[in-house]
């Protein structure tokens, strides 16, 4: 038995075979001609590949449901694309081999596509996806993008990019794990969304066999190899707990009746409807670029405005914060964002894209105001990456000149954390994205693995930073508010959307340093309720001073842990 020791993401206990994510495909050789064979062999062997792409890709469309059917169908059809392969097959006369003429045909395909615009230009991203099965077809090697099986498996990979998410199917991953990425990378993130147990910066775990079962335990942290009996035992009982604590009842209060709205961080309407489906009160974050990711292009106002309005009319009459496009670093939007930046995350992302790229979000303020037209929601915006009063200020400006009336920010750079008085001087509310807030804090990329233990909301100078944006809001509020959420016209409120707030520990501490309403992904609601349930405001307060006075993360999160029995009972 081998056990690999990573960073736990997201709980669970569960055993299955393993499936390697295959390695991205080469680029081909410039210079890679075809010999030992003919024109006619060549072009023989590209159309079969092509057409095997083609086969396959139609049975898992055959198979899926939704949009990953529709995805599925339309990069199959790419597969035999007419103009791909005749492009290809006239580099193959000139003598290029068949590898390298279907990638440079398809680079061709994906320009023309682009100059085209529109809905075409949507399409590049298919044609690159085909151009690289067929090439690993044609070297005999395994698919990219995310396996597929016909029975459920465990996911290895190095770290998954947020495009892997719309071809993932939970019914077939049942829990992820990887050799990179850090605590707050999109691994983790997508892992806690779908409720998949998942270790991430476990290293050696590239090298697991196939189909070899492991025993993972997202809360511990390990993976092992060759699960004994004690293994089975603990996933069964796992299995149990989570089917016990059933789904959130849609209030929480601490037990004493003090009410934290819990909500629901989303990146599409889909997504909308399933948090509204699992009782979320709300939305508290709508990553807008996640709506528009694979996308070369703007999107236009129309359909911006048809994107919004199918996450407001998932929550008629409830809060739904939208956060404006937050392009860059870990998600780059190529109509915004540079790729040669030399040092992404600390570059032109995020609300500074108006520096760069000025209008984008005047007209998408513009889609979010004709979204909001007529729906009953309750719609706040904010601005991601926020670092000044001046930005915050200019950030509530176009609001008001969209029409739209609850401007608020992220605080997610230790600036805004640190100056969070003059900010909420200028906005209505604060929302603290705890993934870059503690990124940015400790200088450790949030997708880095060795960095994990550093990459830690609950480091003392994280928390310390949540704190001050507390302390901040009630200076620019005049006073301090005793409970509840304030409306957002005047109330100043500052709300936590980064993945703490799904660490149900962390989430009482939260309540106790003063934060008012938490965002998280919905399979997070029911536990983080049951915890925040179990202890009094008081209680709250009492564990936030203690994880406050800690010198380290571990002993902050021992010592709250150890005032929370309630955690060992559901198995969190
Ligand atoms: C919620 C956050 O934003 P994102 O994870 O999308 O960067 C954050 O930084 O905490
Ligand atoms: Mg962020």
């Amino acid at each position: 038995m081998s056990t690999f020791t990573g960073v736990g993401v997201s709980p669970g206990r569960i055993v299955g075979p393993v499936r390697q994510m295959p390695r991205p495909v080469a680029e081909p050789s410039a210079r890679e001609k075809w010999s030992n064979t003919t024109v006619d062999e060549e072009t023989a062997r590209l159309k079969a590949a092509a057409k095997n792409v083609q086969a396959e890709l139609q049975q898992r469309a055959d198979a899926a449901t939704g949009d990953s059917r529709a995805v599925l169908e339309a990069t199959a059809m790419m597969a035999a694309d007419p103009m791909l392969l005749k492009s290809a097959n006239a580099l193959i006369v000139a003598g290029t081999s068949a590898e390298r003429s279907v990638w440079e045909a398809g680079s061709q395909v994906a320009d023309m596509l682009r100059g085209l615009g529109g809905y075409m230009a949507e399409r590049t991203q298919d044609v690159l996806d085909v151009r690289s099965r067929i090439v690993a077809e044609l070297r005999g090697l395994q698919a990219p993008g995310i396996p597929t099986a016909d029975h459920p498996f465990v996911l290895a990979a190095e770290d998954l990019a947020p495009a892997d998410t719309a071809t993932l199917n939970p019914e077939l991953v049942i829990a992820l794990i990887t050799s990179s990425g850090g605590p707050q990378s999109h691994t983790a993130i997508l892992a806690r969304a779908l409720g998949l147990p998942a270790v991430v910066a476990a290293r050696g775990v590239e090298t697991i066999d196939d189909g070899t079962e492991v025993f993972v335990d997202g809360a511990a942290g390990t993976v092992l190899a060759g699960p004994g009996d004690a293994e089975r035992t603990a996933a069964a009982i796992w299995a149990e707990q989570a089917r016990s604590l059933g789904s959130y009842s849609g209030t929480c209060t601490t037990k004493d009746g003090h009410r934290i709205p819990l909500l629901a961080n989303v990146g599409s309407g889909a997504d909308a409807r399933k948090a509204a489906d699992a009782g979320a009160e709300g939305v508290g974050l709508l990553r807008t670029e996640f709506c528009f990711l694979n996308r070369d292009t703007e999107p236009t106002v129309e359909e911006q405005s048809a994107a919004y309005r199918e996450v407001f009319d998932a929550f008629p009459a409830c809060k739904v914060v939208i956060r404006t496009l937050d392009a860059g670093a870990d998600k780059p939007l190529p109509f915004l964002t540079d790729a040669s930046e030399p040092n992404p995350a600390l570059g032109v992302r995020g609300y500074r894209t108006e520096l760069s790229t000025p209008g984008v979000l005047d007209r998408q303020l513009k889609a979010i105001s004709e979204a909001a037209d007529g729906a009953t929601t309750d719609v706040w915006v904010m601005a991601p990456m926020i670092s000044t009063a001046e930005e915050a200020q200019h950030f509530a400006e176009s609001c008001a000149a969209a029409g739209l009336k609850v401007p608020g920010v992220m605080v997610e750079v230790p600036s805004a954390a640190l100056t969070a008085g003059a900010i909420l001087q200028r906005v209505n509310f604060a929302s603290i994205g705890t993934n870059d807030l503690t990124q940015y804090v400790m200088a450790a990329d949030r997708q880095l693995g060795p960095l994990a233990a550093l990459n830690d909301p609950w480091q003392p100078a994280v928390l310390q930073l949540i704190r001050q944006t507390v302390a901040g809001a009630e200076t620019a509020r005049g006073g301090k508010r005793s409970s509840g959420e304030p409306n957002g016209d005047n109330g100043k409120s500052v709300g936590v959307c980064g993945e703490a707030a799904a660490d149900p520990a962390l989430a009482v501490v939260l309540v106790g340093l003063g934060v008012t309403s938490l965002s998280m992904s919905s399979r997070a609601l029911a536990a983080v309720a049951a915890v925040i349930g179990s202890v009094s405001l008081t209680d709250a307060q009492g564990l936030a001073q203690q994880a406050l006075a800690a010198p380290t993360a571990i002993e902050a999160r021992t010592a709250v842990r150890a005032g929370l029995p309630i955690l060992t009972t559901l198995g969190l």
